[in-house]
């Protein structure tokens, strides 16, 4: 339901800039009267992606402009289409790139957006389950072949995703596809940022006893290890730069202070991979583990390593040895591509009562979300580790719903990742927060398109949409179709 989409052409004949005028006013008509009382804060957030949207296919209409030169230093030079005018710049002596024309009509559209970012001064509202996405920026690899970024982050939640078209007649246009989320994060955010806005509110709801969980999901390559573990220079990772141990340093900031240092709290660490459904300490040397549900449904990993921690250089540390040892393969995507879910938990134990459980943050770094759909490979091995996945990752986003929805029913048994994580799931005091991580080039759209729409599930359900605002959304596509028809 927070998702829009429109279309923008090459050419103005033959492409429905005109069909989206009459739909986008129709949407923002009809919106602000349904469900009024009783529409979430987030829906009102979706309304203006499709405010948006709606502008920018106005803009479209317009007749082709010249776009200006990116904002690159040193000499460019403009690039002649067959009709003479200019159409693009490069640098000097640079060849045009393969997909340019939808490298400008993505261009041309980003002119039209009204771009909001977040700053690390906007403010943080503290939600139960928190939907957000991040864009990393073009890599290396991707910028020698020329490829083309079709993801906008205008802000305030909204993203983008310009996916390059061509009908029979040949003509190009963008499916333009709008996603609304809690917050989304462009190229330029820093892990600090994304920090604040995604795992930091949770650190505090462990202290108050809760579970909290912090998800990292999307494509092999997306950046999933580099927000969750640290930043990479080359193949080197800067283990102090990451959500882990952003969270590490607050939890021992908040265990000094006063409003919880009379708990008399111990902070407890482990670290694990689940890979092919199997658990592995990554803090014992890969032991394998059992893991065992008692008859009060407690589910217990048998074996787990969980080491006493003073300070946050102590937690680093720990990342650094059990990061080392994770299951890597190798992808079409990514060299370093990591097929099993690691999951580090930091763990709030009371010295006073038996060390019992007071509060647990679990941090999790998922395996790739392509591997479903990744048919370079035969290997039976590999085929079997897909289907692991797939399996895990539908659990996941079935027990976040239910969470979502306050269902008495969980699904966890579902896979061993959602059983081991079955906590998270009940309670008052869950927390839980999903990063979905995307690509920007062409080449991952449909991955990336993949990714959000799982993501946009996940927050579907945890929107609150009334009956009568579905039945409205219903009927506008209805309409839509239709229009499509004439
Ligand atoms: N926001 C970002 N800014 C700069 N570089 C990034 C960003 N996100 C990812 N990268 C780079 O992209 C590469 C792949 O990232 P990363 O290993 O985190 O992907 P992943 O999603 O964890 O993949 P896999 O599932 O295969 O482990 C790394 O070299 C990383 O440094």
């Amino acid at each position: 339901m927070a998702r829009a989409r429109a279309e923008t052409g090459a050419a103005g004949p033959g492409v429905p800039h005109g069909l989206m005028f009459l739909v986008f006013p129709l949407l923002c008509i009809v919106l602000p009267y349904s469900g009024s009382s009783s529409r979430s804060h987030r829906k009102e957030e979706s309304k203006s992606a499709l405010a948006l949207m709606r502008e920018t296919v106005k803009e479209n209409d317009e007749p082709e402009r010249m776009p200006p030169p990116p904002a690159v230093k040193g000499q460019h030079k403009h690039i002649y289409g067959s009709s003479g005018r200019t159409v693009g710049f490069s640098l000097f002596g640079e060849a045009s790139r393969p997909n340019q024309k939808f490298y400008e009509m993505i261009q041309d559209f980003r002119e039209t957006l009204e771009v909001i970012p977040l700053s690390s001064n906007s403010s943080v509202e503290p939600r139960r389950i928190c939907v957000c996405v991040r864009k990393r920026p073009l890599n290396k690899q991707e910028m020698n072949k020329k490829e083309i970024d079709v993801v906008s982050v205008p802000g305030q939640g909204a993203l983008l995703v310009h996916e390059p078209r061509q009908k029979v007649d040949l003509t190009k246009y963008l499916d333009n596809q709008a996603f609304q989320f809690d917050y989304s994060f462009d190229e330029s955010a820093t892990n600090d940022l994304v920090y604040k806005f995604t795992a930091k509110p949770l650190v505090q709801s462990m202290f108050e006893g809760g579970m909290a969980t912090c998800f990292a999901y999307g494509q092999t390559g997306s950046g999933k290890t580099h927000t969750m573990g640290g930043d990479f220079t080359g193949k080197q990772q800067n283990s102090s730069k990451g959500i882990y141990a952003f969270a590490a340093l607050e939890v021992f900031a908040l265990l000094n202070h006063r409003r919880f240092s009379n708990l008399d709290l111990s902070v407890y660490v482990s670290f694990f991979e689940i890979y092919n459904g199997k658990v592995y300490d990554l803090l014992n040397k890969k032991a394998k583990l059992r893991v065992l549900e008692d008859e009060r449904q407690q589910v217990q990993v048998v074996g787990l390593e969980e080491v006493c921690v003073s300070t946050a250089e102590d937690v680093v540390k720990l990342i650094q040895l059990g990061s080392a040892c994770r299951t890597s393969g190798q992808t079409s995507a990514n060299a370093n591509s990591s097929r099993s879910h690691a999951v580090l938990q930091v763990v709030l134990r009371r010295n006073d009562r038996a060390t019992t459980l007071h509060g647990k943050f679990s941090l999790v770094d998922l395996a790739g979300n392509e591997r479903g759909t990744d048919v370079s490979s035969n290997d039976r091995n590999t085929l079997v580790e897909t289907a692991e996945i797939n399996r895990s990752l539908l659990a996941l986003k079935e027990c976040i719903r239910s969470l979502g929805k306050n269902s008495d029913h969980i699904p966890f048994r579902m896979s061993t990742l959602t059983k081991v994580l079955r906590d998270s799931f009940i309670g008052e005091k869950s927390r839980t927060c999903m990063i979905a991580m995307v690509s920007p080039g062409m080449a991952s759209c449909e991955y990336t398109m993949n990714t959000l729409r799982y993501a946009d599930s996940v927050f579907d359900a945890i929107s609150q949409v009334t009956e009568l605002e579905e039945k409205v959304y219903v009927e506008l596509r209805v309409e839509l179709v239709l229009l499509y028809r004439e």
